[in-house]
């Protein structure tokens, strides 16, 4: 193993942790802190169609920002493990009625079999889950290349064009730099409870 990659496993291991550790209360008033910092972002207020994600293992809690969507008539997908192309994602329509199974993660997902699918390119917003994040739109995330691979053609694109990726964390998540790998996807910026990172210049 080479010394970024076990930097950037070392750095997962952190922050995990710290995520973790945060208590029922914080976590609901970051949750609520986070609807607020996207309430007054344009690239929230303009988009109709937004992935998001159900949280685990400490992440930032999006439930509150799918009732506000919700309420709002945006429609809100998930995503969901491709069945058959490895390490890419689908998106599926989360509405009220729809039936969640866990996956491979332990992560609740969107039962596939006739659920309608969104390709990634057709979503106006994509609220990223993420480990740790840097003020330049660097993106540290599980480790399975999921987005990175499911995004890849954002690289080929004109950058202000199609799908707009924005990162969801815990102000804590944040730190100074992050290496960036060829086929890191950068991020328009980071939405936190207590601010808007805007790595776009
Ligand atoms: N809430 C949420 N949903 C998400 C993601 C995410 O980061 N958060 N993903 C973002 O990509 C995708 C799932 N990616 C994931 C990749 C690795 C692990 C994970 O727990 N890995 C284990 C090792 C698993 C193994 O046995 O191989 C670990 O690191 O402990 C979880 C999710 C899609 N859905
Ligand atoms: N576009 C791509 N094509 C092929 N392989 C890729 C691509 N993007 C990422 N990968 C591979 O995926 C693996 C994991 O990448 P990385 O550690 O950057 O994941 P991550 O961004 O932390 O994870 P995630 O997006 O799932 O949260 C790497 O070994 C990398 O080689």
């Amino acid at each position: 193993m080479n010394k970024a990659t076990d930097f950037k496993q070392n750095l997962r291991r952190q922050m995990r942790k710290a995520r973790r550790s945060l208590t029922p209360a914080q976590q609901r008033q970051h949750a609520h802190g986070l609807l607020a910092t996207l309430r007054r972002l344009t690239q929230f207020r303009r988009s109709r169609t937004i992935a998001l994600y159900l949280a685990s293992d400490g992440e930032i809690s999006a439930e509150q920002v799918i009732d506000y969507c919700r309420k709002r008539g945006k429609q809100c997908f998930l995503p969901v493990l491709h069945p058959v192309r490895h390490n890419r994602l689908w998106f599926i329509e989360y509405k009220k009625e729809t039936v969640l199974t866990k996956n491979i993660y332990g992560i609740k997902e969107p039962s596939v079999i006739r659920a309608p699918r969104r390709p990634a390119w057709a979503l106006d917003l994509v609220l990223l889950p993420l480990v740790a994040f840097d003020d330049e739109g660097g993106r540290l995330g599980m480790g399975g290349g999921y987005y990175d691979r499911t995004f890849a053609f954002k690289q080929s694109w004109r950058k202000d064009r199609g799908t707009r990726l924005i990162g969801l964390a815990h102000d804590l998540q944040k730190v100074d730099q992050l290496t960036t790998e060829s086929w890191d996807i950068p991020l328009e910026g980071v939405a936190t409870e207590q601010r808007f990172y805007n790595a776009a210049q």
